[in-house]
């Protein structure tokens, strides 16, 4: 016997969190939960606005069906994969299929690169309190591009300066010209640079990064490009991981082949986060943890939100909003 519910979320976010120019008010998403047997799976799916290319009632549609399918005895794997044009409807199925089928391990590392923002002074006892890993480094992540790359040059250098055991990812999602990206290269020492794990896509085109990193030293890491079409993964002179963000991508099943393609390339795999909920979250450091476990991932975006959902974070004080305070949408006979 197997049955289905599907739930829908709007969980309020922090004031001021803008992604590609729109502000995000509050996440907007759906939980699955599945019942087979004595066993029960659950995921989320959860369209991001502004870098999914599927919105939530698209996303919607397409669980209900899939789940339909289901019911009548479908394999949810094969359903998922058939979702290979809604990457967040096939992620959150083939989530949920494998705490299902108990594929998906429990084991949890909360460890991720903190996201580097705000006061300074509080920035600065924040990342000194941060554990090193196997390498002695403390790993974190710095948003560029917003401000001036001159600035931001200038910035990175002073962290790097003050705590000689730390190790900065940069993202600049794509934002600078060549002219800019040399600029915030002029204010980083060269002996800084080896310090800095990698930049995620510093301009705006594939061969400009490229050049930025043959010309600068500084390496570089494909996130936007990873889900265009017509990207392999491949080793290449100055590129050192791939971003992997499955809500954006799909299946656990494409992750794992993504990541399967880096490794074999010599490239690092970072797991990453599309603002999940706290379930969503909590899954993604399962996978990374599993898949990628020498890897830190970036997910450090669960106080973005004012609330976690049905699943705790270990350690995060948010308050928690219960199953049964969501709207359900959808549930089998
Ligand atoms: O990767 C991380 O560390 C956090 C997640 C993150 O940066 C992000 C989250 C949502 C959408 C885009 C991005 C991004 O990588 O720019
Ligand atoms: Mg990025």
């Amino acid at each position: 016997m197997r049955r289905a519910t599907v739930y829908r979320y709007s969980l309020p976010m922090e004031a001021g969190v803008v992604l590609r120019n729109q502000r995000l008010k509050t996440r907007d998403g759906l939980l699955v939960s599945l019942w087979q047997d004595d066993k029960t799976g659950w995921g989320e799916i959860a369209p991001l606005p502004g870098f999914s290319q599927e919105d939530l009632p698209q996303a919607q549609e397409a669980v209900r069906h899939g789940l339909s399918q289901w019911v009548q005895g479908a394999s949810l794997t094969a359903v998922a994969s058939a979702f290979s044009t809604l990457p967040s409807v096939a992620f959150g199925l083939s989530c949920a299929d494998a705490e299902l089928r108990e594929e998906l391990p429990q084991v949890l590392s909360t460890r991720c690169a903190p996201l580097c923002h705000g006061d300074p002074n509080e920035l600065y006892a924040r990342l000194g309190a941060l554990p090193a890993d196997a390498h002695g480094r403390k790993v974190a992540k710095v948003k560029v591009g917003l401000y001036e790359s001159v600035g931001d040059g200038l910035n990175v250098s002073m962290l790097l300066e003050a705590l000689p055991d730390l190790h900065l990812r940069l993202d600049a999602n794509r934002s600078w010209t060549p002219v800019k990206a040399a600029g915030f290269a002029r204010h980083v020492a060269p002996e800084l640079r080896s310090r800095i794990t990698f930049i995620e896509e510093p301009c705006l085109t594939r061969e400009q990064s490229r050049d930025f990193a043959r010309l600068t030293g500084i390496a570089i890491a494909w996130d936007e490009s990873v889900r265009e079409a017509g990207f392999t993964v491949q080793a290449e002179p100055g590129v050192a991981a791939i971003i992997i963000k499955p809500t954006l991508t799909g299946s656990l099943m494409r992750c794992r082949q993504l990541i399967a393609q880096a490794h074999a390339a010599g490239l690092e795999a970072v797991i990453s986060s599309s603002l999940e909920s706290s379930l969503g979250l909590t899954q993604l450091a399962r996978i990374a943890q599993w898949l990628t476990p020498d890897a830190v991932p970036g997910l450090d975006t669960l106080d973005l939100m004012q609330a976690q959902l049905v699943r705790h974070w270990p350690d995060s004080v948010l308050p928690l909003t219960d199953v049964s305070a969501l709207e359900i949408v959808w549930q089998s006979k």
